[in-house]
């Protein structure tokens, strides 16, 4: 190794001691057991659901719990504990509610801090002490510390342990203790979070999520298409902004755009009042939260979504024409139309239109955008990158996630590797070469950090890119023949509304399939398993989440809302721990008051996916290769400073 390095990292271990111990520790380490990791996806705003989730690890804190109290805790007593670790702060209220007299209290505080510690230390047996430390309240740690590993035998350990309990009561920190042991639970019962995509759209809370993510101790994503959209927005794709917006739109959730973003759709609105009224295509889905939602209100949302749509099919057809390789001529619409007969011509079929808002189309020129709408979609534009929360978000998506994802052996997909019908990867020119498989998600990848790198650029071949990540045939995020929007908005016969997907959506059925996959990303095809998201395993209609003899895991259930008449579920986690892998199915997350009131807990059917012959260990992961190459520059350090004379 190059001396230079060496005597960098001398700084850090300047001496002999400092590197020996770190040695010592980091082999330990590999050893321990591997840490749980935790797969979700498809969360879609769904900020409570999956906080419930996040809370519950999928269900691993009870199973904790139940674990070690068996013989001690009711049903009733394991379900009320769970609920404290989940929402600590609201539970303790309950129970201060409930037990007025301070004695009754005290005892309470006494016993709950007992077994809150017993936990802690159940469920931070395979970290080492200073990974626990860093999950302790930071202002508890000495007091938890002490707890945690007092066992000297000359003293009376349990009267040192009252004494110690006593005196969190009467210094009144109880309360404080009680929550910042509770999360400390939630944070050891899963090491490390996976979100396989689509954190954005549908749902309300998306930006909630995100804040969520970011100060979550150790997580990666693998991007949707719908994440891709609003870094592509963001990156500088009108396109992809109009879309994120009509989408906002269309779930009635603008104030995601206006209020959590702070971009302003003033411009949008006085255009969209401009040129449309009501229209039954376009006014908003509403969910049960919106209950108190105006009449008006729903006018001028069903306006802007009209002008915003159009602004998007406008902006499709530039795109469409400057980029030969991405075969969407037939994607060309608003040039087959008949204005005058308000009818379209699709692959030889004429179909009427209904619900038509075609007042700012040239019929000579129908791509041309008004220069009020292009003034709007610049104003929109601006704003979208100058928001900094947004691009906070944004910068966190781009760094902590990717296209796929190689870990433990697995591939982490969200949509899908485009496949032929005979199973062979399919084909992409891009400027006169040809991808496939791994190599097309790779160049994909690279054109979304180039133009995630320059958001000035917006018609270049990167930016356009990412929309087609988004809408194209051989994107691995959409997985579908043709995106038909237009169709949906427009056209009464639902034979034009069918996507049709890529063979990969029947192949991945094929443990053979699977395992070409596998291979064609430098997997091992026997170890690794395929983890997807993006459709909506249908349980209601017997599918199967678990394919292709367990080496295809599909988690997507559908925490959306808008899906779940059509899943029967909300939503599948996938846990694997040193023991092996557990595919959770969740029940619709009602409310944590529902949690909170009658212990109601969303989960949850479990179904083993894969169960190791022996305990794992982190030597075998990702991470522990990482520590074997540190162990090793150590060692050449030790030798190379330290041992040379
Ligand atoms: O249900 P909506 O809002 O009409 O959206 C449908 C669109 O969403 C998509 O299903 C993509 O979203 P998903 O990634 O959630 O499947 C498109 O294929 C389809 O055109
Ligand atoms: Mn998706």
């Amino acid at each position: 190794m190059d001396t230079k390095y060496l005597d960098l990292l001398a700084e850090k271990y300047d001496c002999e001691e400092k590197v020996v111990t770190e040695i010592i520790n980091l082999e330990a380490i590999l050893n321990l057991p591997k840490g749980t990791e935790h797969f979700v996806s498809d969360l879609h705003g769904e900020y409570k659901a999956f906080q419930h989730v996040l809370r519950n690890g999928s269900g691993n804190v009870k199973e904790k719990i139940k674990d070690l109290f068996k013989d001690e805790l009711s049903k009733k007593e394991v379900d009320e504990f769970a609920t404290l670790v989940y929402y600590p702060e609201e539970k303790i209220l309950l129970m201060k509610n409930l037990l007025e007299d301070s004695e009754r209290l005290n005892h309470w505080y006494a016993k709950t801090i007992e077994c809150m510690i017993k936990l802690v230390s159940f469920a931070s047996s395979k970290y080492t002490r200073s990974k626990v430390r860093k999950a302790l309240p930071e202002q508890f740690v000495y007091i938890i510390e002490e707890l945690l590993y007092k066992t000297d035998e000359f003293t009376d350990k349990k009267s040192y342990y009252t004494k110690i309990i006593q005196r969190i009561m009467s210094l009144g920190q109880a309360d404080k203790l009680i929550t910042g042991l509770a999360y400390t639970i939630q944070r050891l019962v899963v090491d490390h979070l996976h979100v396989v995509g689509d954190i954005y759209d549908r749902g309300p809370d998306p930006a909630r999520i995100m804040n969520t993510l970011m100060k979550y101790h150790s997580v990666d994503i693998q991007w949707g298409n719908h994440d891709i959209l609003w870094v592509g927005a963001y990156a500088g794709s009108k396109v992809c902004l109009a879309n994120i917006i009509r989408i906002c739109a269309r779930y009635d959730n603008l104030d995601i755009i206006e209020d959590v973003y702070g971009i302003n759709l003033r411009p949008l609105l006085n255009l969209a009042e401009k040129y449309y009224g009501d229209n039954p295509a376009f006014r908003p889905r509403l969910s049960s939260s919106d209950k108190d939602i105006s009449e008006d209100e729903i006018l001028q949302i069903t306006k802007i979504h009209q002008a915003i749509s159009m602004i998007q099919f406008k902006l499709e057809m530039p795109i469409i024409q400057r980029r030969p390789d991405f075969e969407m001529d037939h994607r060309l619409l608003l040039n087959k139309i008949d204005y005058d007969h308000k009818t379209i011509t699709l692959h030889g079929k004429t179909y009427p239109l209904q619900n038509t808002c075609f007042a700012t189309i040239n019929p000579e020129h129908p791509e041309q955008l008004l220069k009020e709408e292009e003034q709007v979609i610049e104003k929109l534009l601006f704003a979208i990158q100058h928001s900094e929360k947004l691009s906070r978000h944004m910068n966190f998506l781009v760094r902590k996630g990717s296209l796929y994802l190689k870990y433990n052996g697995n591939l982490l997909i969200h949509g899908c590797i485009p496949l032929n019908e005979d199973g062979t990867m399919k084909n992409m020119t891009i400027e006169g070469k040809e991808y496939s498989g791994k190599n097309l998600l790779d160049t994909f990848e690279h054109y979304l950090r180039y133009s995630f790198a320059h958001p000035e650029e917006t018609d270049d071949l990167a930016t356009d890119m990412i929309w087609y990540l988004w809408t194209g045939e051989n994107s691995s995020l959409f997985g579908k023949k043709d995106m038909t929007t237009f169709e949906r908005y427009f056209i009464k016969e639902k034979e034009t509304h069918i996507e049709q997907k890529n063979p990969y959506y029947q192949l991945r059925e094929q443990e053979d399939t699977c395992k070409k996959i596998l291979e064609e990303f430098d997997l091992d095809p026997e170890q690794g398993h395929i983890i997807n998201g993006h459709t909506p395993v249908e349980e209601i209609n017997g599918e199967n989440p678990i394919k292709a003899n367990g080496k295809m895991i599909v988690i997507d259930g559908g925490f959306s809302k808008a899906y779940q008449p059509k899943t029967g579920i909300a939503g599948y986690t996938l846990l694997y721990n040193s023991y092996g892998m557990q595919l959770v199915a969740h029940k619709p997350f009602t409310s944590k008051e529902d949690v909170l009131q009658n212990g109601a807990d969303i989960l949850s059917v479990k179904r083993l996916v894969d169960r190791e012959l022996r305990r794992k260990k982190i030597l075998e992961t990702n991470v522990g290769r990482k520590l074997l190459e540190q162990i090793s520059v150590l060692n050449d350090l030790l030798e190379y400073k330290y041992m040379k004379y």
